[in-house]
């Protein structure tokens, strides 16, 4: 017998660590592209559940963005089919109208299909093929942005979306891995063309910069980001936990927070605390950005009567006396013709 390929060795062991987790009974669903890390896990998962005794399935989501995106979409799913996968589900989504950028709208689509599908399926989980690559390029980005260390945390390996569980497993394997197995399968992936497509900031990291520092730094560097990822996470994962602690002590009976305990505390946590709160309020977490937690910041540390902080979504957080209080959204304008 031929000796199994390392890569695909490496990815049924990663992919056999994810699913050992779950508790829940239902069917994995694989979101697959048809590019080679979510193929290669895709076709791995069919082996790896199988020998579980847990069914896997395979969505394959159609953005309806690019030509023959719909063929596209149909040939990962009768492959899918002829491995053994199922259930198997194309989804069409509208990717227009949303919030956001062309891609961040896609993603909020793909998610919101996946989503929708796998709870259909009472699946166990949905996983995804991002790689060790995809965590580097995530840290640099959140890195060049100044996003901090929400950002530096990347991509968990487990969260949930709306109560469903979605796993990478994939987060440390190199994508060269991904490639190799689907060759050592017999598997060619497709190729997107967003992936090198300059327009999107995160095709110019993985096209030039990385590979820049890989060049400058050595090969060592996709790891290391990756591994700042997971250390951050990890110290993340103690702060917060602090925060609903201090969020809790915070807490005024009318809804707003005590000042005084606020400005207690080490401005890594207040901003914890405050952003925390903020969300709760009804403030989007995608649109809070640095600049309002800071702006809360200032009615505690900086208080010199000024007025509101505004918050995305219409929201007004005030002073008054010892106490922070949320309001709602303004009152619309009287329109006048
Ligand atoms: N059209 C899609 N349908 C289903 N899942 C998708 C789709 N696009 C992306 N995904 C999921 O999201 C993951 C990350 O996708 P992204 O395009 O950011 O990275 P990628 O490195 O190009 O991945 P891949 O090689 O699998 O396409 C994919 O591995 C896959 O699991």
């Amino acid at each position: 017998m031929a000796p199994l390929a390392l890569p695909i060795a490496a990815i049924r062991v990663a992919v056999r660590r994810a699913l050992a987790d779950l508790t829940e009974s239902g069917p994995v669903l694989v979101a697959c592209s048809g590019g080679a890390d979510s193929l290669a896990l895709a076709a791995i998962t069919a082996f790896v559940a199988s020998r579980m005794g847990r069914a896997a399935g395979l969505v394959t989501v159609d953005h309806g963005l690019q030509p023959g995106s719909a063929e596209r979409a149909e040939a990962v799913a009768d492959w899918a089919r002829q491995s053994g996968l199922a259930p198997v589900e194309v989804v069409r989504v509208e990717v227009a109208g949303r919030p956001g950028g062309p891609e961040a709208a896609a993603r909020q689509a793909r998610y919101q299909a996946l989503v929708e599908v796998a709870g259909r399926h009472r699946a166990a989980a949905v996983l995804t093929g991002h790689t060790r690559d995809d965590q580097a390029e995530t840290v640099l980005l959140a890195l060049a942005r100044g996003a901090g260390p929400r950002g530096l945390a990347g991509m968990p390996a487990y969260r949930e979306l709306a109560g469903m569980p979605l796993l990478r497993p994939l987060l440390e394997t190199g994508r060269e891995q991904t490639r190799a197995a689907c060759a050592a399968l017999g598997l060619t992936p497709w190729e997107d063309p967003h992936n090198i497509d300059p327009v999107y900031a995160r095709s110019r990291v993985r096209a030039d910069v990385l590979p820049a520092l890989v060049g400058a730094l050595g090969p060592a560097v996709v790891d290391n980001l990756a591994r700042t990822a997971r250390l951050v996470a990890a110290d993340n994962a103690v702060l917060d936990g602090l925060a609903v602690e201090a969020l809790t002590a915070a807490r005024h009976p009318d809804g707003g927070l005590a000042v005084k305990a606020l400005a207690d505390l080490a401005p890594a946590l207040r901003s914890r605390v405050l952003r925390a709160w903020a969300h709760e309020a009804g403030a989007s977490p995608a649109a809070l950005s640095h600049r309002h937690v800071a702006a809360l910041d200032t009615l505690v540390t900086d208080w010199r009567g000024q007025g509101a902080a505004y918050l995305p979504g219409g929201l007004r957080v005030r002073r008054h006396r010892d106490r922070l209080l949320p309001t709602g959204p303004p009152p619309p304008r009287p329109t006048t013709r």
